[in-house]
């Protein structure tokens, strides 16, 4: 080495020196390949170290993973149950739902049978219904014929007599009481429902009966309601369009006025107040009428009944419209002339009609006018009227809008008349003015009797004209029309001589008959089945 060393100029300290340099370098190789080595066994371990926790953490992350897959298995097992619950249950409601359904279906079915069967049932009623009220109609046919055949056979004029109480003015006239009756003075009887039986006994004579027969007699304790009843029938002729009249006739004080409108007196009229039985055949009509009116409105609405009235009384042979007086001066009413139409109907022009809509109104009104007729008292009773009422009430149709009745077209007319007292002046004691009323009032009463016996002899001419009281009767005691007279009868000894007079009046009113029907032609609109009161069912 040294001569190396020499060769390339180094010296030896030079030479040592590199070569101490060299062995440290060299140990310095050596400590650092120890420190590599280490470093390595440390990065080894490290590696170890590394993988060995990236396992774990793998192992972790496997077993949260199974733990997570356990529980979700867990819960889809659960689910699945609760869904297997649940669907078990969807299914119960389903099949329940599906049964009620089913059961829905089959009710509806049956249902839809029913309604089938009801509808055909429908069907087969209207056809019936149909059927039955054509037939109806037939029957209403007949049953009008028969009806008005039966008005007929009894008699379009017919008398029903009523003999009143014997009352205690009758005592104090009636100083001759007859020893053979059974309430002293009383000598008038009903001898059964058709006959009255007078016993006439006159002093130095032997007693005799006599008797007279009418349709109907009621005696004294005859009721307002049975004197209705039995006339009743008669107002249902109305409804077939036939005029009807009721009209009482007596002599002064035989219960006239108590007959047709109830107890009166001029100081206390109770036709409005009193009791109802005590109602005579006025107000009790104008119930009947307006009875009538809502059954005609029940059977057809678009006809509109109408009734319309009008008040009059015939003193000493004047007509008065008492709807017009005034109330103060009695006989401050206009006097009305009498007219006889192109179709021979007898009218009185500008007289007062009044439409009413209720049996109130109607009495109402009647109530008004009984107040302003003339009464004088007389030696019989002290509210003699003088004069005779008359109350017309005409019954209508207002067809309304859209209706095919003829507007306004008059059915039948009622009239009800309580007629002044057929009377003796001897006995009634009048004088002065009160004899020239008793005056017209029996010759106005020769004329009824007059008109009644030339219908009764089928005469030609039958003298209505001679007394305003028979022409405005005219359309009522003539043709068609239905009369019925109440004969009204006292039954003391004193008034023997009226009351003779009186049911000879009435024996010969009761066969005055028609010779053959004159029935006005019914309108097109009463041929209508159901339409206008000839076609209408007559209420029971
Ligand atoms: N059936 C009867 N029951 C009870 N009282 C009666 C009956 N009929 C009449 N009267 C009574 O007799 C009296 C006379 O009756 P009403 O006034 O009715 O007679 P009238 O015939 O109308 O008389 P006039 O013609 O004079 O007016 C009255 O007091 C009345 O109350």
């Amino acid at each position: 080495m040294p001569r190396q060393h020499m060769l390339w100029g180094f010296s030896e300290q030079r030479w040592r020196q590199l070569q101490h340099q060299m062995r440290v370098k060299e140990e310095r190789i050596v400590e650092l390949e120890t420190e590599n080595a280490i470093l390595h066994l440390k990065l080894a371990e490290c590696q170890e170290r590394t993988k060995r926790r990236s396992r774990e953490a793998r192992l972790c992350a496997l077993l949260r993973m199974r733990q997570c897959h356990q529980k979700l298995q867990r819960d889809v097992k659960e689910f699945r149950q609760s869904f297997l619950v649940l669907l078990q249950s969807y299914q119960d409601d389903f099949r329940s739902c599906l049964s009620d359904v089913m059961a829905a279906v089959q009710r509806t079915q049956l249902s839809l049978e029913a309604l089938q069967a009801c509808q055909s049932e429908a069907t087969h009623l209207q056809q019936r219904l149909q059927e039955l009220e054509s037939r109806y109609y037939l029957e209403q046919q007949r049953r009008r014929a028969l009806h008005n055949s039966l008005v007929e056979l009894k008699g379009n004029i017919r008398v029903h007599c009523r003999i009143r109480p014997f009352l205690s003015f009758d005592n104090k006239l009636d100083g001759s009481a007859s020893q053979n009756c059974p309430t002293p003075g009383e000598v008038v009887h009903a001898a059964d429902d058709e006959t009255v039986l007078v016993r006439c006994a006159l002093p130095g004579r032997p007693t005799t009966d006599k008797t007279y027969s009418f349709e109907r007699v009621y005696g004294p304790a005859a009721s307002q309601a049975v004197v209705f009843e039995d006339l009743r029938p008669l107002l249902i002729s109305l409804l077939d369009g036939y005029n009807v009249c009721i009209m009482a006739y007596g002599q002064t004080g035989s219960g006239k006025s108590y007959t047709m409108l109830g107890p009166h007196s001029e100081d206390d009229p109770t036709l409005l107040s009193g009791a109802r039985e005590d109602l005579g055949i006025i107000p009790r009509a104008a119930e009947e009428l307006f009875r009538y009116t809502l059954w005609l409105i029940s059977e057809n609405p678009s006809r509109s009944p109408k009734v319309d009235v009008s008040i009059v009384e015939i003193y000493n042979n004047n007509v008065f419209d008492l709807l017009a007086k005034d109330n103060s001066t009695v006989m401050s009413g206009t006097k009305f002339q009498m007219v006889s139409t192109q179709e021979g109907r007898s009218e009185v022009p500008r007289l007062t009609c009044r439409a009413v809509t209720s049996a109130v109104e109607f009495v109402g009104l009647i109530h008004r006018g009984v107040k302003l007729r003339v009464q004088h008292p007389t030696l019989v009773h002290k509210n003699s009227s003088r004069s005779h009422l008359m109350v017309t009430a005409t019954l209508t149709t207002a067809s309304s809008l859209g209706s095919t009745d003829p507007p306004g077209q008059a059915l039948a007319r009622l009239q009800l008349v309580d007629l002044a007292g057929s009377e003796c002046a001897a006995v009634s004691g009048v004088t002065g003015s009160a004899l020239k009323e008793t005056s017209f009032i029996n010759r106005s009463l020769a004329a009824l009797a007059d008109v009644l016996g030339a219908l009764s002899e089928h005469r030609d001419h039958i003298p209505y004209r001679n007394s305003k009281l028979t022409h405005l009767l005219q359309d009522s005691i003539g043709g068609d029309a239905k009369l019925l007279m109440i004969l009204c009868v006292s039954p003391g000894q004193k008034h023997m001589a009226e009351t003779l007079r009186g049911l000879t009046f009435g024996a010969r009113a009761r066969q005055a008959e028609r010779r053959a029907p004159r029935r006005r032609p019914p309108s097109p609109q009463m041929q209508k089945p159901g339409v206008g009161l000839a076609g209408s069912r007559a209420p029971s």
